[in-house]
Parts: C-alpha cells; sequence; structure tokens
C-alpha cells in the first residue's frame, strides 16, 4: 500500500538547534502513528510541517504522494484544545457544520443533505443531545467531540491530532482516542496522534516517532519504549516499566530539552 505521508531526509532547526535531522519516514493509510517527546522537543512542529505551515531545514515531505501545501483538502486537523469563550455565537451543530461545508465537496453541499451529514457526525462522536446547545456553554469533553467531529467531516486521508486529549477528564479520554481509532481502522485513515502521554493510546498506536534532546527513534510501541532506547534518547539514565499493559518512565531528566546545537564554522558545538 503506497504511503500517505512520506518524509525524506527531513530536518528541522531553528537557529542552530536541531529538533531532529535525517529523518525517512513513511506513514501509509489506516496506519495510527503517535508522536511522542517532551516538551519543546518538536512534536507540534511536526504537525506543521505536514500541515505546510513550516518549511522543512533540509529535506522534503510529501502527503498523497506530492509536496506538502497549506490547505490541503487530504487532512483533517484536531487542533490543541482551547476553549470556546462562553458567549461564541454558534451551536454545537453549526461547529460541525463548518467541517461538512469545506473544501473537500467543490461545491456547497445541498441544504437538506449538508444536514444529515451533521446529525450523522453528531451521532458518532455521541454529541446529538447538545447539537442546539452554544458551543461556550459546554463542557471541555463535549467541545473536543465537536471538533473530532469537524475533523472527520470530510473522511481525511490523514487525520491530524495535536494533544486532542489534554485536559479531558479519563472517561472523556477513552471516548475521543476511540472515535479517532474507529476512523483509522473503519475508513482507513492515517492518524497522526501528538502527545506526551501514550497509556491512553497504548491499545491503538501501530508506531510511535519519539522526538527527544534533538534526536528521535521510529518504531512499534514494543521496540521505542525500552530503557535502553529512552535513556539513549535523552542522553541520561530512564528506566521504562511495563506493567499491567501501560508503560510508565522513571526519571526523567529535568531539563528535557537539550538540543543539540549545530557549530558554525570557527565555534565548538
Ligand atoms: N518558528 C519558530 N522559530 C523559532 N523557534 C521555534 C519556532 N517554532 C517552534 N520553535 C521552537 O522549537 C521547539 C519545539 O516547539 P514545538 O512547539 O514543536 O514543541 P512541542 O514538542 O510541541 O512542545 P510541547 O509539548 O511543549 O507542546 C520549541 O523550543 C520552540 O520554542
Amino acid at each position: 500500500m503506497k504511503p500517505v505521508v512520506s518524509l525524506r531526509g527531513a530536518s528541522l532547526q531553528f537557529g542552530k538547534r536541531a529538533l531532529w535531522e535525517d529523518l525517512d519516514l513513511d506513514i501509509r493509510p489506516g496506519e495510527f502513528f503517535a508522536v511522542l517527546g517532551p516538551n519543546g522537543s518538536g512534536k507540534t512542529s511536526f504537525l506543521k510541517v505536514l500541515l505546510g505551515l513550516q518549511d522543512l531545514h533540509a529535506g522534503r515531505a510529501m502527503l498523497g504522494g506530492v509536496p506538502v501545501e497549506r490547505g490541503s483538502n487530504l487532512i483533517g486537523y484536531i487542533p490543541q484544545q482551547k476553549s470556546f469563550a462562553p458567549d461564541t455565537p454558534m451551536r454545537a451543530r453549526d461547529l460541525v457544520g463548518l467541517g461538512v461545508d469545506g473544501h473537500r465537496w467543490g461545491m456547497r453541499l445541498r441544504m437538506s443533505n449538508a444536514n444529515r451529514r451533521i446529525d450523522e457526525l453528531l451521532e458518532v462522536v455521541g454529541a446529538s443531545d447538545y447539537a442546539k446547545v452554544p458551543v461556550g456553554l459546554l463542557s471541555g469533553g463535549e467541545q473536543q467531540r465537536l471538533r473530532v467531529a469537524q475533523a472527520l467531516a470530510t473522511d481525511p486521508e490523514v487525520l491530524l491530532c495535536d494533544e486532542p486529549l489534554l485536559s479531558l477528564d479519563m472517561h472523556h479520554q477513552q471516548a475521543v482516542s476511540a472515535l479517532i481509532n474507529k476512523q483509522c481502522r473503519e475508513k482507513n485513515s492515517a492518524v497522526v496522534f501528538v502527545t506526551h502521554e501514550i497509556n491512553p493510546i497504548i491499545d491503538y498506536v501501530d508506531r510511535v516517532l519519539y522526538l527527544a534532546g534533538g534526536s528521535f527513534r521510529v518504531g512499534t510501541p514494543e521496540e521505542v519504549m525500552t530503557t535502553e532506547v529512552l535513556s539513549e534518547l535523552y542522553e541520561s539514565h530512564v528506566e521504562v516499566i511495563h506493567a499491567n499493559g501501560r508503560i510508565v518512565v522513571v526519571g526523567l531528566p529535568d531539563a528535557t530539552t537539550h538540543h543539540h546545537v549545530h557549530a558554525t564554522a570557527g565555534e565548538a558545538a
């Protein structure tokens, strides 16, 4: 199966700080791919590259076989959770409707078709009961379900999720991650899921990209989430404990954002 996301020799650098270098990666349709790492390691920047919002320092990034571009209709995007202001003049179904009315359809759907699709999506995310409630009055978890519905509206080939579980309680974390997994398995969307915490999605993840200290590792959770690999990435002894199907990382260094610094001519690294 052809990959839907491809990176070749991809490097991202800000000033002299390398976030990652020489990354070769293929993500295939129907793959659940997690991007993990500490604060400032470059997870959001990785998504921005795929969104066409961040140029690589070197190498190339392809989406659906063509170079990434802003506004690609292959992408669905669940942004980091921020609450809507209480007086946001929009009902839950209007928010989902923004996704349904989007570019993928070429022309606006006829009103009745659009309404049917919105109802379907609200049902999928379990939000039918509050369809007509102003979004600003909904809880964080309820709002996040709507963002998922909006991102799923076009059946995207690539679903980019930026910490979609942040500040959700455990129940809503499970509901939202199960929904994203459903899209991945049933609709064959490739999911790129940025997170600090692998445990809420541990049952779904096929492979991870772990970013830390200006370096990275790609592989299955079993391959990457080990004492040996993470200690190497953090350049410090880190203990990875597997217990009851969960992964606990102990002893993460405080300064988790030590990046590799590139020396320019005449300078020491
Ligand atoms: N446009 C930019 N110019 C300079 N530095 C940047 C730019 N964008 C991001 N950075 C830096 O790159 C690093 C990685 O940022 P990024 O937001 O990708 O990290 P992250 O892994 O998503 O972090 P967090 O977990 O805290 O959200 C940060 O130190 C950030 O300050």
